[in-house]
């Protein structure tokens, strides 16, 4: 674990001191958008149009706002715009590394290291090294380093270039999208990480509570709809399943995310299976790095950093809902 200041990589863990011991995610500081003809998307510069042979994506497949972005480019079929490179799922006193390790695909240019890749994009980079990273070969820069926004554009920005069909967020359910991310994203995608990187018993609970709060209404809102919009998978389900598919395997216990697990929820198994199921969407989840990411690099929770053997799980069992692709 470490971070940037000025283009020099200094180790630590989250400084929790300053907030009672809540972790608090910093702002991803990367925000451009690849566009079909280059103008300037909702945030940062113009300049990134969407053309083959420009781009590559960085991302571990351990971390669930990477995962993100290779499920938007399996679904879209833009594996011929998007090369990738795999960190190594160890993250520790260098961050993010490219060792060489079963699974992980070295960066084309030679890094070494994730901190590598955002002092080549900017020489006084101050700020944390995070995946995922959308890197543009052109300008030499990084376009964007929030998944939010990375699915976003990839959702629709090479449709015109040969992606395959599907609109994740239609303009019809956009409103309701907003809400169910904004909700499931702060007590869930990040509502485990509140929980887990907790150094004071007021923060964790703050955190837990809610969490599962939470998965009881999405639970309710799953016994009469087969995805979180209706009939059709969207933009919200993709955010909600990487959280999903690493909370037993890794949450219940490394997070303390313990009140229930996800397959004492009926509606939220069945669901997370039939995501699971999907075409193309199996061969982007690893759980050897899923696992060995949380277990072996958080040495404050996990000390002695032995991966557990469990729990059993069966993704492939077959799921009741139909999945119907936008
Ligand atoms: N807001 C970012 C968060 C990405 C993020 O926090 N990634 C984690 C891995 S799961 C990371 O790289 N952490 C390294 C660090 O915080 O130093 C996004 O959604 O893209």
């Amino acid at each position: 674990m470490g971070f940037a200041e000025n283009g020099v990589w200094n180790t630590g863990w989250y400084d929790t001191k300053a907030s009672g011991g809540r972790f608090l995610r910093t702002t991803t500081q990367f925000r451009n958008w690849i566009t079909p003809d280059g103008s300037a998307g909702p945030s940062g510069a113009a300049g990134f149009a969407a053309e083959e042979g420009r781009y590559h994506l960085y991302v571990s497949l351990a971390c669930p706002w990477a995962h993100r972005t290779l499920i938007f480019r399996a679904l879209k079929g833009l594996e011929r715009f998007l090369p990738v490179s795999t960190v190594n799922w160890i993250m520790r006193e260098r961050g993010w590394t490219f060792d060489p390790a079963p699974g992980v695909v070295a960066d084309p240019h030679g890094a070494a290291t994730m901190f590598d890749i955002y002092v080549r994009a900017d020489p006084h980079y101050s700020g944390r090294v995070t995946v995922p990273v959308l890197w543009d070969k052109q300008t030499n820069s990084i376009v964007n380093n929030e998944s939010a926004e990375i699915i976003r554009m990839f959702n629709s920005a090479f449709d015109g270039k040969g992606a395959r069909s599907g609109d994740y967020y239609p303009a019809a359910q956009r409103t309701e999208i907003d809400a169910l991310n904004a909700r499931i994203y702060d007590r869930v995608n990040n509502g485990v990480y509140k929980a887990g990187f907790a150094t004071s018993q007021d923060a964790y609970e703050e955190a837990v509570f809610p969490l599962f709060e939470t998965l009881d209404w999405l639970e309710d809102r799953l016994s009469t709809q087969a995805f979180l919009c209706g009939d059709r998978v969207t933009e919200a389900d993709w955010r909600l399943f990487t959280t999903l598919l690493r909370f037993d395997p890794v949450y219940v216990s490394h997070f303390k995310c313990n009140l229930r697990r996800i397959v004492d929820y009926p509606n939220l198994w069945d669901y997370t299976r039939a995501l699971y199921q999907t075409p193309g969407i199996a061969e982007t989840v690893n759980f050897q790095h899923i696992k060995g990411h949380y277990f072996q690099s958080h040495d404050m929770i996990n000390p002695t950093a032995v991966v557990p053997a469990g729990p059993l799980l069966d993704f492939a069992r077959p799921s009741e809902r139909q999945v119907v692709l936008a």
